[in-house]
């Protein structure tokens, strides 16, 4: 067989954005819970709002490629964000679609669905299909599907098709593809073919209850659709495009999970692995970054040529309506607002024969296999793109799946991250070389970034803790509800003329028929948040009952004061990594933690939030403000 070069597609290197879908699923009380009514709701096609935890009073609205309300059929979803893009996959462009959100709140449901309601996955896998028959004699290509199906679990890749496999390897070819050496390919011509080896494939991912979702995915599961289509007349023309379907494994905070032993093991692993997927998006957008994190997770690693790559990508982030849900759902939406601005460069895969020796194949066994299909295994050594070849026809029937039920999967020894860098560690400590060396390096930041992950999940805990302390207190005055089931505007305070009126969220009537009791939990924490505030000179030129108005900002012209406040808070919302540390008095961790909290928390609604911001006491405060304020003015030394 001759072996195949990659050539050039210069000319369909086309930029494309990734698209963000947000999917909100109905709302699903639990026994003894409140209906406190939701939290989030969408106003039209394409934007909805939050509630501000910061001001009840207040929403936080976004806008995306689509937002999908409670009553949002399986199939709108897909003919509207997924059936478009595959069509690209047929003339050799990747695409990749993927779940994302809190755990409970609807991905595996997208993608998966059931029988009665079909997900985007056998919808696709149909629709794939039918294109290619539609293809058939025509335009003078012969085209094959293949599907391959694995899981991440615990930062090992395992091949659901071949349950007794072990972890694979991620790849990247001399092209840039990513492929995966080992892994079982399967061809199918018809949706049965498909169907015979899914459905038994899924029952083998790792699963459990968790007390937010009785049926939880503990793994991320992706489902590849290959699709090669070789010229008739030119047989060394051939043309390779890849479909991703990825229903991800949900972030998780694990108090109110209850998860313990194994699944707090698994939980570490989801979050690592989903907070390096935030960096990675992250230093994509900031379009600087000379490293893209992808290869410190397996997660990453695998979506390299699908997210920021040259991939058609589509983002389903799915959220959840109940209150208990709120900070997931928070950063969930403010994660999507960052993918948003990935920009991907799909290119057409094409590869033509070179004249060169011929390659051996290895023969391996075949794995499990049902009547009249194909199974390809690759050697490790292999180039997936470039030595695929079918293995002979073969009878030989599946193991049976209960040899590997996924309990005793979960149950073999899975070491944690923390212990797998340990051992890698002592490794590297017998390596004398260079590689070694680079290696303890990326080790190391390793660590540091497994440490922020934990600081960022104790803080998250502890919002969670006082969350649900002022969700018990129901002694306090009722507060008027912020959104209603009627048609009612969003409650505000009324403005005064001494407190003029801010820009308030437009509302629309709810969707759906959500019934809304009190929302004093929100009220009560907006008026926490408040008593913690910083307290400068208002507006209205009163000071605070608390603290005095500084001396320094008292000379200074109000309106230029109100300026460079403005582009202080500026920068601290939409400053990169760079920008902040421009500030004056914040260094590599300070903006650090400014970013996370950021990213937990979305926009600093004012200046004075700032004081929220872990290690930032009022006095630093003070001092960063008068600094800052005095940088910006250019007056460093007008006073004292
Ligand atoms: N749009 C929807 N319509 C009806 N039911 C839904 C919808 N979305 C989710 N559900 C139901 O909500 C429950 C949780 O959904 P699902 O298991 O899909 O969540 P998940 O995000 O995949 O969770 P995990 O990350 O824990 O696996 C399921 O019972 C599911 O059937």
């Amino acid at each position: 067989m001759a072996q195949r070069v990659a050539v050039s597609d210069g000319a369909n290197k086309k930029a494309t954005r990734v698209r963000v879908a947000v999917r909100l699923r109905p709302f699903i009380g639990q026994p003894g819970e409140d209906d406190d009514g939701p939290c989030v709701r969408g106003l039209d096609s394409q934007n909805l709002e939050i509630v501000n935890w910061r001001n009840a009073t207040e929403t936080v609205k976004y806008h995306f490629d689509a937002f999908y309300g409670e009553k949002t059929t399986q199939q709108e979803v897909f003919l509207s964000s997924v059936k478009p893009i595959l069509p690209h996959v047929l003339n050799g462009q990747n695409a990749s679609v993927f779940a994302y959100g809190p755990t409970g709140a609807g991905k595996t449901h997208t993608m998966l669905g059931s029988s009665e309601q079909p997900g985007v996955i056998p919808r696709a896998v149909r629709a794939v299909l039918d294109l290619v028959s539609a293809k058939d004699g025509d335009e003078g290509w012969d085209y094959s599907i293949d599907m391959s199906y694995l899981e991440i679990y615990n930062e090992r890749v395992l091949d659901l098709l071949s349950p007794n496999s072990q972890d694979l390897p991620i790849r990247e070819d001399k092209d840039k593809n990513i492929f995966i050496p080992g892994l079982t390919h399967i061809s199918i011509s018809s949706f049965s073919d498909f169907d015979n080896h899914f459905v038994p494939a899924s029952l083998n991912r790792t699963t459990a209850s968790t007390k937010l979702n009785q049926r939880s995915s503990r793994s991320h599961a992706v489902l590849l659709i290959k699709v090669v289509r070789t010229q008739r007349a030119l047989r060394q023309r051939q043309q390779t495009g890849k479909l991703y379907l990825i229903d991800l494994a949900g972030s998780e905070d694990n108090r109110r999970t209850g998860n313990q032993g194994i699944r707090l093991k698994e939980s570490g692993a989801i979050n690592l692995s989903l907070f390096t997927l935030s960096k990675v998006v992250d230093s994509l957008n900031s379009g600087t970054a000379t490293r893209v994190p992808y290869r410190d997770s397996k997660l990453t690693r695998l979506l390299q040529d699908s997210l920021g790559g040259s991939a058609h990508s589509v983002m389903i982030t799915n959220i959840a309506p109940e209150y208990r849900y709120y900070f997931d759902t928070f950063s969930a939406l403010n994660f999507a607002a960052k993918s948003k601005l990935v920009v991907n460069k799909p290119f057409t895969r094409e590869t033509v024969a070179a004249p060169v020796l011929p390659v051996c194949l290895r023969s391996e066994a075949i794995q499990r296999r049902p009547r009249g299909s194909r199974i390809w295994h690759r050697a490790p050594e292999e180039n997936f793109e470039q030595l695929r070849q079918p293995e002979p026809a073969e009878s030989q029937e599946s193991a049976p799946f209960s040899l590997y039920p996924t309990s005793v999967r979960a149950m073999l020894s899975e070491p944690s991250v923390m212990d797998r860098l340990v051992a890698l560690e002592r490794l590297m400590m017998s390596c004398q070389d260079g590689d070694g060396l680079g290696m303890l390096k990326d080790m190391a930041q390793s660590r540091k970034e497994i440490q922020e992950l934990k600081e960022k999940q104790r803080e998250l805990e502890n919002k969670a803790v006082l969350f649900s302390r002022l969700a018990g207190e129901k002694s306090g005055p009722k507060a008027e509800p912020v959104f209603r089931n009627t048609v009612a505007p969003l409650q505000r305070k009324q403005p005064s003329a001494a407190n003029p009126p801010r820009q308030q969220a437009v509302v629309q009537p709810l969707q759906g028929s959500v019934s809304v009791s009190d929302l004093q939990p929100l009220q009560q924490l907006a008026v926490q948040v408040k008593k913690q505030s910083v307290c400068v000179r208002r507006k209205d030129g009163k000071r605070s009952d608390q603290k005095a108005e500084t001396e320094w900002e008292s000379q200074l012209d109000t309106s230029i004061l109100e300026q460079s406040r403005d582009k202080i808070l500026q920068v601290l919302n939409a400053g990169s990594f760079k920008d902040l540390k421009g500030l004056q008095q914040i260094g590599d961790k300070k903006a650090k933690l400014i970013l996370g909290w950021r990213e937990i928390n979305g926009p600093f609604t004012k200046l004075e939030d700032l004081a929220k911001v872990e290690g930032m006491t009022e006095k630093r405060f003070s001092s960063f403000m008068k600094a800052n304020i005095l940088s910006a003015m250019g007056k460093r030394c007008a006073v004292a």
